[in-house]
């Protein structure tokens, strides 16, 4: 799914916003009224809304402002009210402009529901913990940042107990661009946006803003969102879907590739059992881990299905193997950074002709010494956590723009693919896009998740998967694989090892 911005800058120093324009398009071709479309939207937004909250729950006060994002209020109220459920609404005057579409729901609310015309915040109800209030002040259409009245209606909402439920975007947040870091923004505990995921939405300085979302369908339209060439994309099942190959009738082993896995120090045995099982578990047609002495046993116990090729060494991963056999390489789980490890990998950097995937020590290795990043082979896949990025570039970042802007250039740079996790892992492309993974769950903070991604990743290359491809599904089906452990075990309890056995290709 694409993410449409709202401030996309163009050529000659303007700004064109993308969802307007598939508003606009949609408008046009479909063809339906401006009017109709937003009737469309407002209902998506009820048919949401009250899967959620109930008519007993609370009493809705719905805040709106001038704007479409405030018709989008005054038709949702309508609606709620329809609906039985007990309404107010309160329309926040902070300018004499107001919306066409605006004046036509405020029209169509006659004989049915009043509104009050709020100018001072005193003029506003209490927000106790019994209440819930709509946010329909400002949506996309918002062009900088709060002040005046509508800034002391957020700070009055910030400061009360009401749950809050924001229509497209609270009101304050830039979609797709930076906040100051005092801007007043209304912290929603439940936004229901239209369409397309906003960019602010996936990135974790706005998670206490946002809260929980979710994205309806307005039904714009197809034709004009799939030429839109998106620097940003939210990966769903319907992407997913567009990449898997099924297993073909006849296949046997030799069609899904040998794998090799490159894992394990003294003590860190266990992660060279979690991505190489992993690794089993999505599709690959043999698996060898190349591991230290002292994981002999310990694989061939653990995973009967593996092959271990053990290296000279006790403890420590030295040497590199034979690599004409595997058609695609997995290092970096559990190895540790002693300088034979160090020697290994720069050999391999240097040696590898198939895809490979790099995480976690490895990606370490790298960062000691930066020289090494000119070895990366393209379309490399790296899967670092947010400190293991932070070390292969050699600084931090001041916010999450500015963590994507990094991201995307490193990507471009070194040709690689860069998958940087954590919640909506964002897997960066040499081309310059960037692709947000929708699943997954905070159960999956935990030791040995991140080896359980590289076995998977591993195992999709192996079986002849574009590495791009493989980034893209592999994270999408380890978050999935967690959400299925969480429903199971719980987010608290849920281990590495259930993901393994929630893995389901
Ligand atoms: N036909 C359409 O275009 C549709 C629009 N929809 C709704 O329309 C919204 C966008 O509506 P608008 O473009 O009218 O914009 P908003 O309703 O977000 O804002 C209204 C106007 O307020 C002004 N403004 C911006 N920042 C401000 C600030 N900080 N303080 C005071 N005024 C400020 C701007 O002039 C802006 O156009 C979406 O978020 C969505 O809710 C939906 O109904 C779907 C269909
Ligand atoms: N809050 C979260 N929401 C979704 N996924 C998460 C969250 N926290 C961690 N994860 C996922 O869990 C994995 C953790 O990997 P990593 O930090 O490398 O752990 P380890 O090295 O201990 O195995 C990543 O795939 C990451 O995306
Ligand atoms: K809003």
């Amino acid at each position: 799914m694409k993410i449409l911005l709202t401030r996309k800058h163009t050529e000659d120093g303007n700004y064109i916003s993308e969802i307007k324009e598939a508003d606009e398009y949609t408008i046009i071709h479909e063809p339906i009224a401006s009017i109709d479309l937003m009737e469309r939207a407002s209902r998506a937004f009820v048919n949401n809304f009250i899967q959620h909250f109930s008519t007993a729950y609370k009493k809705i006060f719905v805040l709106a402002g001038l704007g479409d994002n405030g018709g989008d209020g005054l038709a949702i109220a309508r609606m709620l009210y329809a609906l039985g459920y007990e309404v107010e609404i309160y329309v926040v005057n902070y300018s004499n402009k107001q919306s066409a579409n605006f004046l036509i729901n405020l029209e169509r609310l006659k004989n049915k529901i009043t509104s009050q015309w709020v100018e001072n915040t005193t003029e506003l109800p209490n927000f106790d913990d019994n209440t819930l209030v709509i946010d329909a002040i400002l949506g996309a259409g918002l062009s900088r940042p709060l002040d005046g009245l509508i800034k002391s209606v957020a700070e009055k909402l910030n400061a009360s107990k009401a749950e809050i439920v924001a229509v497209d975007i609270p009101t304050g947040l830039f979609a797709d661009s930076l906040n100051a870091k005092d801007d007043v923004v209304i912290n929603a505990h439940y936004t229901i946006t239209f369409q397309a995921p906003k960019l602010a939405f996936v990135l974790p300085q706005n998670a206490d803003i946002v809260g929980e979302w979710i994205v309806v369908d307005i039904g714009l339209h197809e034709k004009f969102i799939e030429q839109i060439a998106a620097k940003y994309l939210y990966t769903d099942s319907q992407t997913v879907k567009a990449i898997i190959k099924p297993r073909k009738k006849f296949a046997n082993k030799g069609n899904f590739g040998h794998a090799l896995m490159m894992a394990g120090s003294y003590g860190m045995i266990g992660a060279a059992v979690l991505s190489t099982r992993a690794c089993l578990r999505s599709g690959v047609g043999k698996v060898t881990v190349y591991a230290p002495k002292c994981g002999y046993e310990i694989l061939q116990t653990s995973i009967p299905e593996a092959m271990c090729l053990p290296n000279e060494s006790v403890d420590s991963l030295e040497k590199l193997p034979e690599l004409e056999a595997y058609q695609a390489v997995g290092i970096g789980c559990g190895i540790g950074t002693e300088p034979e490890t160090v020697a290994l990998v720069e050999e391999l950097l240097k040696n590898i002709k198939v895809p490979i995937v790099i995480d976690a020590d490895a990606l370490n290795i790298i960062a000691a010494d930066k020289k090494r990043l000119k070895l990366l082979p393209e379309n490399a896949i790296l899967t670092p956590h947010p400190k293991e990025f932070q070390r292969l570039i050699g600084t931090n970042w001041e916010n999450d723009y500015e963590k994507l802007k990094i991201l995307s250039v490193f990507a471009a740079d070194y040709k690689c693919i860069v998958c940087l996790k954590g919640a909506f892992t964002a897997i960066a492309l040499p081309d310059g896009t960037i692709h947000f993974n929708s699943t997954g769950n905070a159960g999956m903070a935990k030791g040995g998740s991140g080896d359980v991604l590289t076995g998977m990743i591993l195992a999709l290359l192996a079986q002849g998967y574009a590495p791009q491809e493989a980034a893209i599904l592999g994270v999408y089906e380890h978050g999935l694989a967690g959400d299925r452990a969480a429903q199971i075990k719980s987010p608290t309890s849920m281990i590495a090892s259930d993901i393994i056995e929630n893995i389901k290709f």
